[in-house]
This record gives C-alpha cells, sequence and structure tokens, in this order.
C-alpha cells in the first residue's frame, strides 16, 4: 500500500522512485507481517571488499546488500584500480585487484564524510604502495569516533602517520613488522584494522583486548581462505602471523545481525508476525534472550527466524556492550518496543556517548522517556559503568501517534519508521537517505509486510 505524491496531491504514479526517496508520509496502527531476506551484514561486508586489496587475484563475494555503504567502498576501491562486476546471482560481487594504483587526492577527497570504512584501507594500501591517503570518515554521528586506537596500532607496525595532510595520510617507509598491541577497549574496527594489516606484515601480531564480533570472526574467515595465519585465542587475544602471499577468496558473507533484531523489534513494537529470512539464531542469542523477556516470541526455523509477540510485553533492564553482548546497534528498535510495553524499563547505552538523542522524536510521538546523561548505576547492572555512558528510562505504555521527525543516523531513523508505523495517525519522516546505509531495499520491504506509507517528492 505504496504510493507517490505528487505536488498536487496524493495518487499513485507508477513505481516510486525508492532510491531516491528523502521523506516519507507513514500512516500507522497497521500490524507489519510478512516475510523479509537479510542479506550479507553491513559491518563485514565492507571490510571484506577491503580484504580483497590484500589478494593477487579475484575475490568472490557473495550476499552483498546493495545498501550505500557498499556503495562507498566500491568507488574508493575503483579510484585505486580494482575492478568491480557484479556476478550472476544477485548480490555477488567480483573484486579484481590486478590494476590496483595510488589514487588522486581529489578522487579520495570525493568520498570524504560517507562512510567509516576509509579507515580501514591504511594496512592493504600500505603493504600494496607503501602509502594510504585517507578522506575525512563519516559514518553515523553517535559520539566523537576518535581513531586513535587505529593509529596508535598502525605505529606499532612501522608506520608513519602525516598530520599535516588534510585527510589522514599514512606511510611505511620501512615495510611493516609485526606488534605487540593491547586495544584500551575492545574495538570493531580497530581490532579489524590490525587484522587487516598483520597477515602481511613481517612476522608475528599478538592483538589483545580484541573484539570479537560475529563480523570479526567472518573476517577473519575471509582471511583465512586467502591464506592468513590467525589463531583466536581465550580471553580476546588474536595471533596472526604474517605471510608473504595472499590470494582471492570466495566467501558468502555472515548475514546481517543488526537487519534481523530490527524487523524483530518492528514485528514487537506493531504488534505483527515478520519472518528474518537468512537469521541465524547461534549469532543473536544474547538478542533473542531479550527479546523474550520483553514479551516476543520466536521460531527458529532451519532457513530463518520467525518473530511476533507473546502474550504481553514487559519491562526490560538492557545494557549496551561488546560481543557478546547486546550490541549498540540494536537498542533503537528495541526502545520504540518498550514504549508499548506496561512498566518502567532501562536501557544503559555504554559503547557510545551520545546514542540516545534520537529518543527526543519519539517523545514527540507520545513516548515517556527520559535520558540520564550520566546514566544510572544500579546493584542489577553486569557490565562495568563506563564515563561516556547514557541511560534511557522508557515508561509505558504510551500511546504513539503521528508527528513530522528528522532522521539523525541509520539506527535512529530505523526505529523513527517503526514507531510512525505502530502510532496513530500520520507521519511524515525526512531524511530517510540515512537508512540506505544498512537497510537494503528498504521500502520494498516495507512494502512486503503491508506498511501503509507514501513517498513524497
Ligand atoms: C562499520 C561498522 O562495523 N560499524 C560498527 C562498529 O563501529 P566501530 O568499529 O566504529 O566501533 P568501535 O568498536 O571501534 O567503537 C567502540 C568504542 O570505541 C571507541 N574507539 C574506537 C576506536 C578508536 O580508535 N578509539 C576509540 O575510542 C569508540 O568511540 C566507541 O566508544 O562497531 C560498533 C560497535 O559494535 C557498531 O555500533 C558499528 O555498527
Ligand atoms: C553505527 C553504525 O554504523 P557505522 O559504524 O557505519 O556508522 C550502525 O551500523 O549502526
Amino acid at each position: 500500500m505504496s504510493t507517490l505524491v505528487s505536488d498536487t496531491g496524493e495518487h499513485p504514479i507508477g513505481q516510486p522512485d525508492w532510491e531516491a526517496a528523502e521523506t516519507l508520509t507513514i500512516r500507522g496502527g497497521r500490524p507489519l507481517r510478512g516475510t523479509v531476506e537479510v542479506k550479507g551484514a553491513k559491518n563485514l561486508v565492507t571490510k571484506a571488499m577491503v580484504a580483497a586489496l590484500l589478494g593477487d587475484t579475484t575475490s568472490t563475494l557473495r550476499d552483498v546488500p546493495m545498501i550505500s555503504d557498499v556503495k562507498v567502498v566500491r568507488s574508493l576501491l575503483e579510484v585505486h584500480g580494482v575492478t568491480v562486476t557484479e556476478g550472476e546471482e544477485e548480490g555477488t560481487l567480483h573484486l579484481d585487484p590486478s590494476g590496483a594504483v595510488a589514487a588522486h587526492f581529489e578522487e579520495i577527497d570525493a568520498h570524504a564524510g560517507a562512510s567509516r570504512i576509509p579507515i580501514l584501507f591504511c594496512g592493504p594500501l600500505l603493504h600494496l604502495l607503501g602509502e594510504a591517503l585517507i578522506p575525512d570518515l563519516g559514518g553515523c554521528r553517535i559520539g566523537d569516533r576518535p581513531i586513535n586506537f587505529h593509529m596508535d596500532a598502525l605505529r606499532a607496525f612501522g608506520a608513519v602517520v602525516d598530520k599535516s595532510y588534510e585527510g589522514i595520510r599514512i606511510t611505511a617507509p620501512n615495510g611493516l613488522h609485526g606488534a605487540n598491541i593491547t586495544l584500551p577497549y575492545p574495538s570493531v574496527g580497530a581490532t579489524e584494522q590490525v587484522l587487516l594489516t598483520a597477515v602481511r606484515a613481517k612476522g608475528v601480531t599478538e592483538l589483545r583486548n580484541a573484539a570479537i564480533e560475529p563480523e570479526i570472526m567472518d573476517l577473519i574467515a575471509v582471511l583465512q581462505k586467502m591464506g592468513a595465519i590467525i589463531s583466536y585465542e581465550p580471553n580476546r587475544v588474536i595471533f596472526i602471523e604474517g605471510v608473504d602471499k595472499l590470494v582471492g577468496y570466495d566467501h558468502r558473507a555472515i548475514f546481517d545481525r543488526n537487519e534481523a533484531a530490527s524487523w524483530a523489534c518492528a514485528a514487537l513494537a506493531t504488534d505483527g508476525e515478520i519472518f528474518a529470512k537468512g537469521a541465524r539464531q547461534q549469532d543473536m542469542l544474547t538478542f533473542l534472550n531479550v527479546f523474550r523477556k520483553a514479551g516476543g516470541w520466536f521460531d527458529v526455523r532451519e532457513d530463518g527466524i520467525l518473530f511476533r509477540r507473546g502474550d504481553a510485553l514487559k519491562p526490560v533492564m538492557v545494557e549496551t556492550d561488546v560481543h557478546p553482548g547486546f550490541m549498540t546497534d540494536w537498542q533503537q528498535p528495541l526502545i520504540v518496543a518498550l514504549t508499548q510495553a506496561p512498566g518502567t524499563s532501562t536501557v544503559h547505552e555504554t559503547v557510545y556517548e551520545n546514542r540516545l538523542g534520537f529518543t527526543a522524536a519519539l517523545n514527540k510521538m507520545g513516548a515517556d522517556i527520559v535520558v540520564h546523561p550520566k546514566g544510572i548505576a544500579s546493584p542489577d547492572r553486569r557490565v562495568p559503568r563506563r564515563d561516556l555512558e547514557q541511560a534511557a528510562v522508557i515508561n509505558g505504555p504510551t500511546p504513539l501517534h503521528g508527528a513530522d521527525v528528522e532522521v539523525p543516523d541509520l539506527r535512529g531513523g530505523y526505529s523513527y519508521v517503526i514507531a510512525a508505523l505502530a502510532a496513530e495517525g500520520e507521519s511524515t519522516v525526512r531524511n530517510i537517505g540515512i537508512i540506505r546505509r544498512g537497510y537494503e531495499k528498504f521500502l520494498e520491504k516495507l512494502t512486503a509486510l503491508d506498511a501503509d506509507f507514501s513517498v513524497v517528492g
């Protein structure tokens, strides 16, 4: 039930240009029902694409979602001379690095502010060209998002960081050698930086306090297929033995846990029923526990997971954390569902310092959410308190009503759409382009779930 609204009024005038849509009018109050196919993870696919630069031969990556972060990485690879072609099976990319070259500053700068992935080009470009030029990074504005762990790790490998350059310029005048690195926090990106650099560095790298998200394990699998020697030991320790040569890989990406969790929360919030095809229980155990405690019901099937409400929604206490904890990218759609649970829920955000701002728009829609900027101490807490943490206290149930809201970031934006679909009346959701950073065919999927919306254009 989706339409395109013209300047002169609302009428269906053929297939809307969903890839260009920036504003939606959403008529809520209808449960989302149906099946969505969950493709490869944004947080693996983009990194595996970068890894292709390390091989001597062509890599093939399968289940690639056509999201904007993938487009940015593809374009950045192409300006570095990598030939990227689409395979016959939808979502397949062939990445041929045999023509890899240094890119011009203007070509790199054209990608400034678009994604966080360019920082991961450092290791592969240093090995290939002895120099890496990196544009200013983008990604969601959910905190400062410094890159000090990345830079410290690269220096430990023997790289030299040139601060006079407009973006980031790094060189390796004497090549790169293995290093002993302990991360101050198990950062996903910094762990990937170390992996992508250490695999071709001379000697052994020992990485302590590494992130161990399933997408990192999948990146390790990609690198092992390429010829890398990486062993994962207890207590977040990873050993990497550098090798002289790596080859292309053929890999099907791990499914997107964030997308699966998002649709699960959409079913919970709208009292619908959604089958997330391709979702796998093993990588979502922590989410599924919270989903069940919040009154969700799920059925694990061979080809995916079916999600809906159980008997009644219940308030929960959640703390975001690094894996295997509750992921920070899951709290936004969950909070929408918790506005409908009777009682008081608390969500502690401990990974980023500014990731609860999106709740102000939910209050505009009728929610009762109070943000505590310094977090809340509680004897029930299991994740150690962090200086940067915040907490949201959600009092429910509060009926939601339509409002005019502007998407601030990827997960916040998704949660606004779900809130608007759960709300009575009409909402206008602006700036939805950001949602395409992480959700493939988002509007097609909403249509398949019988959402009632129009593209304003
Ligand atoms: C593209 C991608 O994979 N994005 C994910 C990745 O982001 P990303 O890799 O950027 O997140 P990190 O795990 O690095 O960040 C975690 C924390 O470490 C801090 N930090 C990180 C690096 C650094 O050099 N210095 C520093 O202080 C960050 O500010 C943040 O507070 O992991 C996050 C945590 O699971 C997810 O929310 C993102 O979806
Ligand atoms: C924070 C996210 O992504 P990024 O690190 O790409 O900004 C996210 O996927 O929610």
